[in-house]
């Protein structure tokens, strides 16, 4: 009588915790715009609740109806469950699958009911199913990520893990229980199961919300640090990304180049073409720049038309034929950009660090003044700072002398 009790306190304690953690999940989706996962994990659990409702509730209804019910309700709770880690991830979501693993669910549990009546048989089937749909779920979760949404995934899908198993050893009990003369029904597995189910329920909503969490911090980090236009970094955080990696270059004794780039007479597409195509010129810009950077260079956006490469591990000789480079290759593929026959020219301007130290400000500065250079020398053209002081001192007469020519426009 006592074990009664508190198996059925422990289902009511369940049935609550299910219900409370599906409102803290609609809530949640309620707010999250596209869903990507939250409404179908509110969907799922909403489901997950019904069925814990019909399991413990079945003097509700007759006895074999509310169980067969209630588990086809749990395995549909759970196939929407999945397809919310799915949705999540932007896999695509069978929506059919669920329903029919109910419906099957349901089928087998009535026949073992009706036709062949085995209480071991329907264990072992429930266990199973809904064991397996947890696998399924641990396996899309328990995968390679970017920090901090690996932590989520991998927290979420270890309790999807352990609840599989526990769902497994559960339907293994029903298989075994015969042969080893366990009483399947015994009053220990039922209480031990509820216990499962709630930790298992209270931490996989956790991890939903988690995994949401994380989702919303990298979303915003990454409009944070990057340009909203072109994906570069944007000043700020090149400033700050640039400054960290040339501290560790300089404790490791390696030299760095940094180039500056400002597309010619940009002024002039826009009022050529218009301000979009004015847009899709830095787009294309930035594409080209990028087929010659290595995955650990680094590229911002300074200002509108001009942009930033750091080149952690090359001398300024060598960074200059990267630069080079990335002249000819904007040159030689400007022919129609946003289907407008735009010509495109850069200049740039090449600074390394065995003139200027390892500070950030100061290889942007004389890059500056090389890119002046440049921009004063006529344009499309790389020039590279070769004097140590020569930015500061120069730096006024060609600033004045490249705005003087670019009045004349030439
Ligand atoms: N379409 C577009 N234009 C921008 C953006 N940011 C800045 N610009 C434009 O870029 C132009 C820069 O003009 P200027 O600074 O005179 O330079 P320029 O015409 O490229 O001339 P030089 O640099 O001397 O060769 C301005 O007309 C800005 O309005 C942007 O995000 N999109």
């Amino acid at each position: 009588m006592q074990t009664d009790m508190n198996t059925f306190s422990l289902a009511l304690a369940l049935v609550l915790v299910t219900l409370v953690m599906t409102l803290v999940l609609i809530m949640a989706a309620w707010h999250s715009g596209s869903g990507q996962g939250l409404r179908h994990w509110a969907l799922g659990n909403l489901a997950l609740t019904m069925g814990l409702v019909l399991d413990i509730g079945q003097g509700l209804l007759h006895h074999n109806i509310s169980q067969i019910l209630a588990a086809g309700l749990m395995v549909l709770g759970l196939g929407v469950i999945w397809l919310g880690v799915r949705a999540f991830k932007g896999l695509s979501q069978p929506q059919a699958g669920p329903i029919l693993l109910a419906l099957l669910m349901v089928l087998v549990l009535g026949y073992f009911h009706y036709v062949h009546d085995s209480v071991a048989a329907r264990l072992t089937a429930t266990g199973l199913c809904l064991g397996g749909l947890c696998l399924l779920s641990a396996r899309e979760l328990l995968v390679a990520a970017a920090t901090p949404l690996r932590r989520a995934y991998w927290f979420t899908g270890g309790i999807m893990l352990l609840s599989g198993l526990g769902l497994l050893a559960r339907a293994a009990t029903g298989l075994l229980g015969p042969l080893l003369q366990i009483d399947v029904s015994d009053e220990i597995i039922q209480p031990v199961t509820l216990l499962g189910v709630m930790v298992g329920q209270i931490g996989m909503a956790g991890g939903f919300i988690l995994m949401t969490h994380y989702r919303t911090i990298m979303a915003l980090q990454q409009l944070s640090e990057h340009d909203a236009l072109t994906g570069t970094l944007n000043r700020r955080s090149m400033h700050d990304q640039a400054q960290c990696r040339l501290d560790v270059l300089r404790q490791q004794g390696q030299p760095a180049t940094l180039i500056m780039i400002d597309a010619d007479h940009f002024k002039r597409i826009n009022d050529e073409f218009g301000h979009q195509t004015g847009d899709a010129v830095l787009c294309h810009l930035v594409t080209r720049i990028r087929l010659h950077m290595r995955s650990n260079d680094l590229l911002g956006r300074f200002g509108g038309e001009e942009f930033v490469v750091l080149l952690p591990g090359l001398n300024a000789k060598t960074a200059a034929d990267v630069a080079e480079r990335i002249r000819l290759a904007v040159n030689n593929h400007s022919d129609h950009i946003s289907d407008q026959p735009v010509m495109l020219s850069i200049s740039l301007g090449v600074a390394g660090t065995d003139l200027q130290g390892h500070d950030y400000t100061a290889l942007v500065a004389a890059a500056d003044a090389a890119l002046y250079r440049a921009k004063a020398l006529g344009r499309n053209r790389v020039e590279v700072c070769t004097e140590a002081d020569a930015p500061q001192r120069d730096k006024m007469a060609l600033r004045l002398l490249s705005q003087f020519r670019h009045n004349l426009d030439v």
